[in-house]
């Protein structure tokens, strides 16, 4: 057998951002957001690089994960990638997992950090074969362009709190200013539509819900629907409705949406993809989710149910590789795929870049990302840009991306100085309503 670069050295840097007061069923996106970088060097001298959440689970599981690494060769990718899985390493790092802030992500789970490393050394064997990263999963390149949605929030007003948000700036695009402003009211949201669709061309959107009363947030997404009559726009709240309001608000926008986000969850001693299954049925709308089929187990019940259409298969929850596994699986059996988001950096722009490069067939639908919230904060030279609504695959080895180690630093010295290193949204909404807490079944602002 013939050798492979060896990987000499794995650091696990921790970086933080600036975000703004995004509305959630977790509550208020705080001023800053946190994320992990695995950056790895081979024996060839190249630099692979990997991005994942950033909860101190992660940052924990990754540096123990050190001495796993370091010494490996590129070529024992996928059985370094399964040892990582495995259930001894996972059960010690995955303790805290029930106390999240924000259920729907799970950003404390194990499989964030295995996602990171096999991102990194996948960015590193494809510059070894002098193949894009696209090329070394599942069925291969079959798009030059990944279509992305323009992903909408309703925005909080960070002047009501003493936290550190960026107010924006006057004088470039409306986007860089508005993104920084409450926008609370549905005139609001749709004006941060048209400013993000200005920039960055999108042509379908996604409206974060759980947030207003659901009537308000169906309002909204006609109001988007009016003024963007071809977009496909859809609502996620977060599976924060009854079954029986979801099947009351959806069957008023059947025809304006192309599928639904997690529309109900858990109740009465049903479980989230009994619940989905019957909204399903009761409704015909298409079923997306990032909630109740996020491993092979949940999605073989969820698919057995036939609770979803659409599994939104993030990169950081699968791995890249199993990710698009999923999206093989949803072009043999008519099922869509899709990718769920959370605040990120350049780097994960790039492995969700890939992932939808590699997704075989016609029904792939429009990526979640986060970036449109963070462009300007770069961690590579080029990041990838977002033009007419899609990310255009470079035509270089690897994940394609150079870390400018300049910015990284800047943006590690951030997460040293930042009190909150764990996401927890409950901080936020606090100055908007006195002692609030996080409810799974109550719109954020119904307290
Ligand atoms: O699709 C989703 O559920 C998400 O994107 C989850 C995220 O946590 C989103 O709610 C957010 O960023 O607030
Ligand atoms: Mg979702």
């Amino acid at each position: 057998m013939s050798d492979t670069p060896v990987i000499t050295q794995m650091r696990v840097i921790p970086v933080a951002g600036h975000d703004s007061m995004l509305l959630n069923i977790g509550g208020a996106h705080n001023c800053y957001f946190t994320r992990v970088l695995v950056v790895l060097t081979d024996s060839l001298g190249h630099t692979g690089v990997g991005e994942s959440p950033g909860s101190t689970t992660v940052l924990n599981y990754l540096q123990a994960a050190i001495p796993q690494v370091e010494g490996q060769e590129l070529k024992r990718l996928n059985s370094l990638v399964t040892a990582l899985y495995t259930a001894k390493t996972r059960d010690a790092f995955s303790e805290v997992s029930d106390t999240i802030h924000v259920p729907q992500v799970n950003p404390e789970k194990h499989y964030n950090a295995v996602a990171a490393i096999e991102a990194a050394m996948l960015d590193l064997l494809g510059q070894f074969l002098d193949l894009p990263v696209a090329e070394l999963l599942g069925p291969g390149k079959q798009r030059d362009q990944v279509p992305v949605l323009g992903y909408l929030f309703y925005i909080a007003d960070r002047t009501k709190t003493d936290m550190d948000y960026l107010p924006g700036s006057r004088g470039g695009h409306d986007w860089y200013h508005l993104r920084h402003q409450a926008a609370m009211d549905i005139d609001s949201v749709v004006r941060l539509a048209e400013a993000a669709q200005d920039l960055y061309g999108f042509k379908d959107f996604k409206l974060k819900g759980g947030v207003h009363r659901g009537e308000y947030e169906i309002e909204t997404v006609k109001a988007l629907a009016h003024r963007f009559p071809q977009a496909r726009i859809t609502v996620d709240p977060n599976a924060c409705w009854s079954l029986e309001e979801a099947i009351a608000l959806g069957n008023q926008i059947k025809h304006l949406v192309p599928y639904i986000e997690d529309p109900c969850g858990a109740e009465h001693g049903f479980s989230g993809r009994e619940t989905l299954a019957e909204f399903r049925r009761a409704t015909n709308i298409p079923v997306a989710t990032n909630m109740i089929a996020n491993d092979w187990r949940q999605l073989r019940h969820a698919l057995e149910m036939n609770a979803i259409d659409i599994p939104l298969a993030d990169p950081h929850f699968w791995t890249m590789k199993n990710a698009v596994a999923v999206a093989q699986l949803c072009d043999e059996w008519g099922l869509t795929m899709g990718c769920h988001s959370n605040n990120h950096f350049d780097v994960s722009l790039a492995m969700i870049t890939h992932l939808g490069a590699a997704a075989p067939g016609e029904r792939v639908t429009p990526f979640d990302t986060h970036w449109l919230w963070q462009d300007g904060q770069r961690l590579t030279r080029e990041p990838f840009k977002i033009v007419d609504g899609n990310i255009r695959l470079p035509d270089k080895p690897g994940l394609g991306i150079e870390l400018d180690m300049e910015q990284v630093e800047k943006s590690h010295q951030l997460y040293q100085r930042i009190p909150n290193k764990d996401r927890n949204d409950a901080v936020g909404m606090q100055y908007l309503i006195k002692d609030w807490r996080f409810n799974g079944k109550r719109p954020t602002l119904l307290r």
